[in-house]
């Protein structure tokens, strides 16, 4: 049996995220795993992701980022309380602040690699320290504080 992505465990009425919900059949649907101390997802930029010719749109670096920030802090949310994330009470975490710095162009001809660190994990809040790298390069790197998702946030229909 292969490995479940953190997404997979994201009940249904939470996975229509354009970057990571499974359901959302235009979106990334990124894939998450823990490696060791920590997490990481791969992504194949297509052609239009482009921002000029060659290299990859900075939104969409930010979207990856911001994705696979958020499904880290609830992996690791888990992991500190010790459970799995098919265990109940529910951790759901979004995006409170987003920061990306570019550091270098990104090449478009291939895959990504978004690998994730954890920063802090204190009370509702956890920030992690992510980086973007195509070829072994480091492209770019970004910090999210993800909080948890309040109980009056429910999803619409
Ligand atoms: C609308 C989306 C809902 C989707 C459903 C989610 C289900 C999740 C399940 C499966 C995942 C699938 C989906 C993944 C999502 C992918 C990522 C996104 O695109 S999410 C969409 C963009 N984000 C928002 O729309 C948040 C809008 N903002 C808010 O709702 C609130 O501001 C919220 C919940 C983020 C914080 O509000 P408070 O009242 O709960 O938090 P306080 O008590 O004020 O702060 C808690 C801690 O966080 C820090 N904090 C809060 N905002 C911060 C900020 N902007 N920057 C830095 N720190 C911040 C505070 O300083 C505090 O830290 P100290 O505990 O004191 O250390």
């Amino acid at each position: 049996m292969t490995e479940r992505a953190f997404q997979d465990y994201y009940p249904d009425d939470v996975s229509h995220c354009y970057g990571c919900g499974r359901l959302n059949e235009k979106g990334h649907q990124i894939k998450s795993y823990w490696d060791g101390e920590e997490t990481v997802t791969h992504y194949t930029p297509e052609p239009y992701h482009t921002a000029i010719p060659g290299y990859v749109y900075g939104g969409l670096i930010a979207s990856l980022i911001d994705c696979h920030s958020t499904g880290t802090a609830a992996a690791a949310a888990y992991r500190a309380e010790g459970r799995g994330m098919d265990t109940e009470p529910a951790l759901r975490f979004v995006t409170a602040s987003l920061h990306v710095d570019f550091l270098a162009p990104t090449p478009i001809d291939g895959p990504l690699e978004i690998r994730g660190k954890i920063k802090e994990i204190k009370g509702k809040k956890v920030i992690i320290e992510s980086t973007l790298s195509a070829g072994g390069k480091v492209c770019a790197r970004g910090e999210v504080v993800a909080v948890k998702m309040p109980d009056a946030m429910k999803p619409k229909a």
